[in-house]
C-alpha cells in the first residue's frame, strides 16, 4: 500500500516531457549536435536558415521521457520569446575555435538570466557547451574560461552546468552530454516535489497555438515512433520546412 501511494506520488512528480532548446551563434554547431543526437550521423552541410523541433523518446533514470528539441536559428530578427517561454533546458553552445562565438554565448546566458529574473516564474536548467573540441589545434576558448563563464551566470538555486564536447564523437557521449542538464533538472524537481506549472502567460499561448493547429501531442508522437519532427511555435505561422528531412532527401 504504502509502496504504491509512494510510487503515485513519483508519477505525479515526474515529468513526461522535456523541451531543450539549442541556442547559439551561427555556425557553432546546433544542428550537428541535434542530428548526431537523434540520428547518430554527423553530417558536415547544413542549410542554415531552417528552424525546427524535433522529439525522441528517451528512457532517463528508468522513466520514459519525451525529449523535445528545438534547433534555433541565430538570428537578430526573430523574437527569442519562441524558446524562452517554451524551454525547460537551454544548451547555450559555442565554437571553442571562436571567440566570437563565446561572446555570443555570454549574451545568451545574460538573456536567460533577465528573462527568468523579470518573466519566468518556472524552473529550468542551463548547460554552456563547449562544441568542436575535436579541432583541438584551432582552439580560442580555453576550459577554464568556459568553466568561469557558467560560474558568473551560477546562482546558489540554479548552477549553469558546463561541458565541451564534439559532435563527431561518438553518439553515446553526445547523448550523456545533453542528458546532463535533463537529468539535473528531473532531480530538482523531484527534489522540490512540486511540478511547476507548464502553462503561464506566453506558454499558454503556445499550447493553444499547438491545440489550433495539429501540433503533435504526446499521445500521437508516442503511438508512431520515437523520432518525430514537429513545429516551433514560430513555424505554425511560418512555415520554413525541414532541415533533417532536406538533409536526408540529399
Ligand atoms: N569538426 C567539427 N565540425 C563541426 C562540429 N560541429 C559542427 N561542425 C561543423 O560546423 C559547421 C556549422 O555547423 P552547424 O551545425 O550547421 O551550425 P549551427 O549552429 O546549426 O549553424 P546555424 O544553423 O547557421 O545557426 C558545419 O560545417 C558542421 O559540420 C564539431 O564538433 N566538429
Amino acid at each position: 500500500m504504502l509502496a504504491s501511494l509512494l510510487m503515485n506520488q513519483e508519477a505525479s512528480v515526474s515529468p513526461t516531457e522535456m523541451h531543450v532548446a539549442l541556442i547559439g551563434m551561427k555556425n557553432s554547431g546546433k544542428s550537428a549536435i541535434a542530428v548526431k543526437y537523434l540520428t547518430k550521423r554527423f553530417l558536415g552541410e547544413y542549410s542554415s536558415d531552417l528552424e525546427d523541433t524535433y522529439c525522441r523518446q528517451e528512457s532517463i533514470n528508468q522513466m520514459p521521457l519525451m525529449v523535445w528539441l528545438m534547433d534555433t536559428v541565430d538570428s537578430a530578427e526573430r523574437d527569442p520569446m519562441r524558446y524562452l517561454s517554451w524551454a525547460d533546458v537551454f544548451v547555450v553552445i559555442y565554437d571553442t575555435t571562436s571567440r566570437l562565438s563565446f561572446q555570443v554565448a555570454e549574451q545568451l546566458l545574460q538573456q536567460i538570466a533577465s528573462h527568468e529574473h523579470s518573466l519566468c516564474t518556472r524552473d529550468h536548467k542551463t548547460m554552456l557547451l563547449g562544441n568542436k573540441i575535436d579541432l583541438e589545434r584551432y582552439r580560442q576558448v580555453s576550459e577554464s574560461d568556459g568553466e568561469k563563464l557558467a560560474k558568473k551566470y551560477s546562482t546558489k538555486e540554479n548552477i549553469v552546468l558546463f561541458a565541451e564536447m564534439s559532435a563527431t564523437d561518438i553518439h553515446a557521449r553526445v547523448v550523456a552530454t545533453l542528458h546532463k542538464p535533463i537529468i539535473e533538472l528531473i532531480t530538482d524537481r523531484a527534489n522540490r516535489r512540486s511540478p511547476s506549472p507548464r502553462l503561464y502567460s506566453s506558454d499558454s499561448e503556445v499550447q493553444a497555438r499547438r491545440q489550433k493547429s495539429g501540433f503533435m501531442s504526446l499521445k500521437n508522437v508516442a503511438r508512431s515512433g520515437t523520432l518525430r519532427r514537429s513545429k516551433s511555435p514560430k513555424q505554425l505561422k511560418n512555415k520554413t520546412g525541414s532541415k533533417l528531412l532536406k538533409l536526408f532527401h540529399t
